[in-house]
């Protein structure tokens, strides 16, 4: 059963278009996530889902109800901005939430769960940046929801608290908890998600499996070879490499071909410095559908500078 859908939905910001049409549907228990560049709609799309803001057409559902008449209980959000009251500890932020439910989980076991010491007396604001983020993670589990949407998690925080956050929403989710999360890293999305959507100026791209999308999109795996050989040293071969980077690239190659491609540097006297395999990934895939985006995006920010 598909517990978020949205259907043909459009948002616009005055002169704006934020959101162009999207429709997808999420089932209960999958983990979903939202990729895109920079103002893709993302963040826009999170709040029509979940009813913080009404799309100009179009429908949404959540949990089978408008958003706005939702089980509030049942669902956990963790905003791209929160903005909690900032003269509190984290023991104090998260029981404050904890305070608005029924039955809700302990304070304390959340924030042990999240990195942060329950019993710190810092304040909330003089907290680093990763563990505000982690504070309001800890906020957003508080009533146990059946659907959590988390926009951009673990933006901020270091690679240790990533991971241990990681953990906690794959925990989540073999717990059966729906999961809806936006975010700019491919590995916490080829990680975590059983479906990714890929989001561009405020269209869907694609979406499927990560292993779906990287079959789809993602190209050949490659052998990188650092070399001061030139592409015309393997004209008389049955290779075709090509020169980025300090490096001739042989697209294509099989694990298995490795042996053959130093063979024909061996046999054309050819010296290199290193050999590195590397099969395509869901970066892959989101620079071939969405890379053209964001170099307009930095052309454009390097034509304001300049
Ligand atoms: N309150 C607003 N008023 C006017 N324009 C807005 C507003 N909120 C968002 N936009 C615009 O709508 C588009 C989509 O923004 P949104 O925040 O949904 O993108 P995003 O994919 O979440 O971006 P990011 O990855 O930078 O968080 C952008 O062009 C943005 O400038």
């Amino acid at each position: 059963m598909s517990v978020v859908v949205a259907d043909d939905v459009h948002e616009t910001y005055g002169d704006t278009v934020a959101l162009d049409g999207i429709s997808l549907a999420v089932d209960a228990g999958e983990v979903f996530a939202l990729v895109g560049p920079n103002g893709a709609g993302k963040t826009t799309l999170t709040r029509c889902l979940t009813g913080t803001r009404r799309p100009d057409s179009g429908s949404v559902s959540l949990m089978g109800d408008p958003p706005a008449e939702s089980a509030r209980e049942r669902l956990g959000l963790l905003p791209q901005d929160f903005d909690p009251p900032e003269r509190l500890t984290p023991g104090e932020l998260v029981s404050y939430y904890a305070g608005l439910y029924e039955g809700a989980r302990d304070p304390d076991t959340l924030l042990d769960e999240v990195g942060i010491d329950p019993r710190t007396d810092t304040w909330y604001t003089d907290l680093s940046g990763g563990e505000k983020r982690r504070t309001c993670v800890a906020a957003s589990l508080v009533n146990d929801p059946d659907v959590l949407f988390l926009d951009e998690p673990t933006t901020g925080v270091d690679p240790a608290g990533r991971q241990a956050l990681w953990t906690l929403f794959e925990d989540l989710a073999a717990g059966g908890t729906t999961i809806f999360l936006t975010t700019h890293y491919m590995a916490e999305a080829e990680r975590l998600a059983d479906r990714v959507g890929l989001l561009a100026d405020g269209a869907l791209v694609a979406s499927g499996s990560p292993d779906e999308l990287v079959a789809e999109y993602g190209g050949a795996p490659s052998l990188d070879v650092e070399t001061d050989a030139v592409p015309a040293d393997f004209e008389e071969s049955r290779y075709t490499p090509e020169r980025a980077d300090g490096a001739l690239v042989f697209e294509g190659v099989d694990p298995t071909e490795i042996g053959d491609v130093a063979s024909a540097f061996a046999e054309r006297g050819l010296d290199f410095e290193s050999l590195s395999w590397s099969e395509p990934d869901l970066e892959d895939v989101y620079l071939a559908l969405a890379g053209d985006r964001v170099d307009v995006v930095e052309e454009t920010e390097e034509e304001v500078v300049a």
